[in-house]
């Protein structure tokens, strides 16, 4: 593109910005509640949800209440939810077995999402740090995390599932070969509709830190996600793994963190054209929150200028926790 105008008086920028129906009349990008799709944390229980101090008006839900919560998502216009299940402190193990336990906690509430509002896309998370005693996302072996074997308990878990009604598998664990095995394995076994949005480019951040304590990693990580995740200073590095996911079997490719991470999305987007997608993160989201709180930053007006970003930066849709307040603020 080589943008062209005349000179000045002949062009003046500012006609178009005289009224709102000009400016909206020549938005370039728009933001809209089929953007979204909607992080959240499942607890076991019934009727109960518990706040998570780090992330001001975020909850942990109960099965039922994901239902619910499920129900105003669709109604709102947001296409899907993604679940990431709390683990109990004591049921976390070394051989993370219950990440493929058909009636886990995950496992049981895609199933009641998907018999009381079908319609709703319902996304997982694959990878072991919600079920794992050290809170890596790979089996750990004398510090080492293993890649091979990490991979087949994922496709196990991946399995479990689409088995349980998953229609979006978001692997999150950054092991090496995990999409092509995926792949193979849900054509195997009857499961050919179900999609993978693979988190291809996802970075060692620092910006994870208040996700962790919601799924009660966080007093259990040892060491760092450093041998398995990118180095925040890396971006050909990004292409590779995108391309590589794509290869193997992605449908769909993410960038994560977000904000910090735009050049990516826009990098991967104009390379590839897959669909795309970008994970505002629980840090991300914190900072606003905060911020917002103190009286520093206009919440609503911060919220929807960091979403429209994305879009303008090339994605196609948004992982946030601020989607049924966008939804809302799109709506009114
Ligand atoms: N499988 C781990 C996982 N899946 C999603 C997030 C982070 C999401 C967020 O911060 O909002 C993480 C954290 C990590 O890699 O340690």
């Amino acid at each position: 593109m080589q943008p062209l105008s005349a000179p000045f008086p002949a062009a003046r920028f500012r006609r178009l910005k005289r009224t709102a129906a000009l400016r909206n009349l020549t938005q370039e990008t728009t933001l809209s509640p089929a953007d979204f799709i909607w992080p959240v944390f499942v607890m076991e229980g019934k009727d109960a949800e518990d706040p998570i101090p780090s992330m001001p008006g975020v909850s942990r839900l109960t099965p039922d209440r994901i239902v619910q919560a499920a129900k105003e998502a669709q109604a709102l216009g947001i296409p899907a939810i993604c679940l990431f299940p709390y683990t109990e402190q004591e049921l976390k193990t070394e051989d993370c077995a219950m990440a493929w336990d058909p009636d886990n906690l995950v496992n049981r509430t895609i199933r009641a999402i998907k018999n009381a509002v079908p319609e709703i896309a319902v996304m997982t998370d694959v990878a072991l740090d919600p079920y794992n005693v050290n809170g890596h996302d790979g089996f750990v072996v004398d510090g080492e995390i293993l890649n091979d074997e990490s991979v087949e308990a994922l496709v196990k878990m991946s399995l479990a599932q689409a088995e349980a009604g998953a229609d979006i598998l978001g692997p999150s664990d950054m092991m090496d070969g995990r999409i092509g095995a995926m792949r193979q394995a849900l054509e195997a076994e009857g499961h050919r509709h179900v999609t993978i949005l693979s988190y291809a480019a996802k970075y060692a951040s620092a910006f994870y830190g208040p996700f962790r304590d919601a799924v009660g990693a966080s007093a259990r990580l040892v060491g760092d996600k450093k041998t398995y995740q990118m180095n925040p200073g890396n971006s050909d590095e990004a292409l590779r793994l995108i391309a590589r996911d794509l290869s193997e079997g992605a449908d769909m490719i993410m960038v994560k963190p977000g904000m910090p991470y735009l050049d990516i999305c826009r990098r991967a987007k104009d390379t590839f054209g897959a669909p795309t997608f970008a994970y505002q993160v629980s840090g991300e989201y914190a900072m606003i929150e905060a911020a917002a709180q103190n009286g520093w930053l206009d919440r609503e007006a911060v919220m929807l200028e960091s979403l429209t970003a994305f879009k303008r930066a090339g994605c196609d849709g948004i992982l946030t926790y601020f989607a049924i307040d966008a939804a809302r603020a799109l709506a009114s």
